[in-house]
């Protein structure tokens, strides 16, 4: 068996409670290198507690998480020390926040905002890393004259945008979106999705990402995984699950979209 057979991220029983409240519970599935993994479910069902334990940024009551680093190592997430989790989340990683203010630096420039995440895997070369910071706002869609320019003087879709060509720029192998395009306008993102679908299929990262917008998990997943309360309720081909839902619950989930 090949690395890219095995899976890049296997999560395992993976169990989150709050005190007394569940956040998630008993979650387990494989991620493969190039795959995009949709977490659907209305608002509390557990899906941003779970993005936040396979992240490692939330600490989990019970279960485990193995990742299979750029070396083939396996490696359990929970083992890791701080600073390794951290180069991860530098380097391998990408982290695309619903509020481009939490993911981006806002008081930096554009081009610093790329070029900090090239320096963080080693760049030096300051001519080689403007010009990748260049190649890669003209990826999203900014033009080159907006580099000096600071995200807080950047509409809310060019700051997304900013945000994906921050987290991208390093390559990563996995990345993780919560919510990327909720809170813009229904035209930016349209384009924004466009643009989020290109992107992942040219450079085949595999991806999980949180959404309560089941056209967004249409147009962006391979595969689905249904939340509620906490718990999955249904996975599969995302195309299959929405298509001909099997659980009472996914069939009201599919039908209100519908009918919205
Ligand atoms: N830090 C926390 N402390 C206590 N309870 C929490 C915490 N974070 C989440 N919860 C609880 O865990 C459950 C799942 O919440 P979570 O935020 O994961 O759901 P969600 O599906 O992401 O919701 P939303 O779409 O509204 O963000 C909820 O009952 C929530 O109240």
């Amino acid at each position: 068996m090949t690395h890219n057979d095995s899976p890049l991220l296997q999560a395992r029983g993976l169990t989150k409670h709050y005190g007394m409240r569940l956040g998630c519970a008993d979650v387990s599935f494989d991620l493969y290198e190039g795959e995009v993994l949709a977490v659907v479910g209305e608002s509390g069902s557990g899906k941003s507690t779970l993005l936040g334990l396979l992240s490692s940024e939330v600490e989990p009551t019970a279960g485990s998480v193995h990742y299979r680093m750029r070396d083939g190592a396996v490696r359990d997430l929970f083992a890791l020390s701080e600073a390794e989790r951290r180069f991860l989340l530098r380097t391998d990683w990408g982290f695309v926040r619903q509020d481009a203010r939490d993911g981006l630096r806002m008081g930096v420039s554009a081009g610093a905002n790329v070029g900090e995440r090239l320096m963080a895997v080693g760049a030096r070369h300051y001519g080689r890393i403007r010009e990748s910071a260049l190649d890669w706002l003209g990826r999203v869609e900014i033009e080159a004259d907006r580099i000096d320019d600071t995200p807080a003087s950047f509409s809310g879709g060019m700051r997304q945008r900013l945000q994906i060509a921050r987290n991208l720029v390093t390559r990563p192998r996995l990345v993780f979106m919560d919510e990327p395009t909720s809170g813009l306008d229904v035209s930016v993102q349209a384009r924004l999705l466009d643009l989020l679908r290109g992107l992942v299929a040219d450079l085949g990262i595999a991806v999980v990402i949180v959404t309560h917008d089941l056209a967004v998990a249409r147009l962006l997943s391979h595969r689905i995984m249904v939340m509620r309360q906490g718990r999955v309720i249904e996975t599969g081909l995302t195309d299959q699950v929405l298509d001909d839902p099997h659980e009472a619950y996914t069939q009201l989930l599919v039908s209100s979209v519908l009918a919205a």
